[in-house]
């Protein structure tokens, strides 16, 4: 067991590509860890969607060890937390395990919005913190300018900032020699009764559920009997180790260690987050400060395209929940769509990662219905409802009023964007709360609708700023505001899917855009179509489709054989992609494209 002097515990913070996978990559395999051979990009992504799309979802952790330039051996513990907004939960529990973090921005890019939110969990779990400024090998790269952004923006001393490139190696010894002298040596007591934080847990298919702890006091060994004090079970301890990247079998830990075990537990599920693991005979009493769990803030349907794999799609959604607590689901009707499930997520692009695992792990092809926040219906009987499909308003009789949920929203962006940050901020009903300049950048602080910014929000951010902005949000509470359901008719049939609660003076407009959107999207038929959208009986947009001639390739004039082949290839790969609501066809792009905005 290691003395807790030769202990630290750290995680790295940074925006998204900064370089904080490669930076955990050069400390693996400088200490190493991992022998050259086996190095592989990106050791600590281990999802293949993660290593895809090259974001990191889950935390990891890896335990090095180390003989710094002293001469002494330690054991340094990384936790890699999660980059994206959606998963700054995540950040922040695992965040609770370690004392100091690195934090790493890329020198050729300065302070971004994420730097800045995962900072202040990093402060707010009162942790030692290494500014680290990366990617020094590239000709942009402005260690001094950054350093100095640093300062002012973060307000933390960045003079010892370490200059590194993760990519060359430049810098990793300093890095490790910074994370031994200047991270403090965790606190506790190998006497007293066993205290572990549970940090996270996953099912793992020849394991089953594994889970991480931090030792906080006593020692844990195999073959124990712990208890878990959140639920007041009881499990045998059948496997204990570190993970160095793979699992290395230990026979114990003591504090300050970090470390997984398993005890035939069968679901995630049984296992919470943040709760307290001790001894079943003389035990502590009083647990660790426990965390809140993670609440789904999206909701959406999502339906099978082919409606006889509704089983199919049951056991994808049985199986991806088994691993993520975080993910919720119940079953769904739809008139329009059959049978599917109602899910909720952390945000979009925990919904865009389940929801192509389905379609690519499990290969079922879906329908993903307008995702909707949840709304807080206040009803003249006195009862307040939460709404998380729109397609379930009552009657606006029977409401008294609706609260939405709010956010505040952190954009950094360069000085000749901020007039088209801001327009899309007030356009998505935002009310300005903070404007701030860093040099040639200006931090903006908005109080948006959440609403507002979960269907396509960032997509627009981006576009308008040329990629330069960044993002960052967290939810702040709910506030009243005039809110109705929008729906849709096509050929006068509701499509219950494309519904949507909407500001009612941003109706009309919103209705507009959606019924002339779908005119281009949904082929023409035989018949003339109107399409409309409508708050309760009254059609507030119209637009009617034409009916069309039989011969797809008429406008193709003879010609070019291929040309026709190929438009009858598309139309027939087209037709296993639509659904049929009343006599229409509504290929299955239709129901996301149909609702991102181009104000
Ligand atoms: N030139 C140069 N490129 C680097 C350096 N460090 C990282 N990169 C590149 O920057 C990109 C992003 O690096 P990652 O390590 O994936 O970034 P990340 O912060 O882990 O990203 P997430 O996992 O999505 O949070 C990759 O293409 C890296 O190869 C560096 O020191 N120099």
């Amino acid at each position: 067991m290691t003395p807790l002097s030769h202990i630290r515990n750290f995680s790295i913070v940074a925006h998204i590509d900064h370089g904080k996978s490669t930076l955990a990559d050069r400390l693996i395999q400088s200490t190493g860890t991992v022998a050259d051979r086996d190095m592989k990009a990106q050791m600590l992504d281990s999802m293949d969607i993660e290593r895809e799309r090259g974001i990191t979802i889950k935390a990891q952790t890896v335990r090095l060890d180390y003989v710094a330039d002293n001469g002494e051996h330690y054991v340094l513990n990384l936790i890699d937390t999660p980059g994206h907004v959606d998963f700054a939960y995540e950040v922040s529990r695992s965040m609770r395990a370690v004392e100091g973090s690195l934090l790493v921005v890329d020198s050729t890019q300065g302070v971004e919005a994420q730097t800045l939110a995962n900072v202040y969990h990093a402060l707010d779990a009162d942790h030692e913190i290494v500014p680290v400024l990366n990617k020094i090998d590239l000709p942009a790269s402005e260690c001094d300018r950054i350093a100095t952004q640093i300062e002012d923006v973060i307000g933390i001393d960045a003079s010892q900032a370490i200059r590194v490139s993760a990519k060359t190696g430049v810098g990793i010894k300093e890095t490790l020699e910074a994370v031994v002298h200047r991270l403090p040596a965790p606190k506790g007591d190998r006497d007293a009764p066993l205290k572990a934080m549970l940090v996270d847990s996953w099912y793992d298919s020849y394991l089953g559920v594994v889970v991480l702890v931090r030792i906080i006091d006593g020692v844990i060994r195999l073959k124990d009997r712990v208890r878990f004090m959140s639920n007041d079970t009881v499990h045998l301890i059948d496997r204990l180790g570190v993970f160095k990247p793979g699992m290395l079998p230990m026979e114990e830990l003591g504090p300050g260690e970090i470390g997984f075990f398993t005890a035939q537990i069968k679901e995630v599920r049984d296992t919470r987050v943040g709760d307290t693991i001790t001894s079943e005979r003389k035990g502590a009493t009083v647990a660790l400060p426990g965390f809140k769990p993670a609440q789904p803030v999206v909701f959406c349907g999502l339906f099978p395209v082919d409606s006889s794999e509704f089983e199919d799609l049951r056991s994808a959604i049985d199986k991806l929940a088994l691993n993520d607590a975080s993910f919720s689901f119940e079953m769904e009707t739809s008139a329009a769509l059959g049978f599917g499930f109602r899910c909720g997520f952390l945000g979009l692009l925990h919904l865009e990662v389940i929801r192509d695992r389905i379609e690519r792990e499990y290969n079922i092809e879906l329908i993903t219905t307008a995702p909707s926040v949840v709304y807080h219906l206040y009803m003249k009987d006195g009862d307040v409802r939460d709404l998380h499909n729109p397609a379930d308003m009552p009657d606006l009789t029977l409401v008294d009023h609706i609260e939405e949920p709010r956010i505040k929203a952190t954009i950094l962006v360069p000085d000749e964007y901020l007039g088209d940050v801001l327009k899309l901020c007030q356009d998505r009903r935002g009310v300005q709360m903070d404007l701030t300049y860093a040099g040639s950048r200006a931090m903006v602080v908005y109080d948006l609708p959440l609403n507002e910014v979960v269907f396509d929000f960032y997509d627009r951010l981006k576009s308008v700023t040329k990629g330069y902005a960044s993002f960052d949000y967290n939810l702040t509470g709910y506030q009243e505001d005039s809110l109705v359901k929008m729906s849709v008719l096509v050929n006068d049939e509701p499509v219950d899917a494309l519904s949507m609660m909407v500001h009612r003076d941003r109706a009309e407009m919103r209705g507009r855009a959606m019924v002339e959107k779908l005119k281009d999207l949904i082929p023409r038929h035989m018949f003339k179509i109107p399409i409309q959208a409508a708050i309760g009986g009254k059609v507030i947009a119209r637009e009617t489709l034409s009916a069309l001639r039989k011969d797809v390739t008429a406008k193709c004039y003879g010609g070019d054989a291929t040309r026709k082949r190929k438009l009858l290839d598309k139309q027939k790969a087209g037709k296993k992609k639509m659904r049929q609501f009343g006599k229409v066809d509504i290929p299955q792009e239709a129901f996301i494209s149909a609702l991102k905005m181009d104000s």
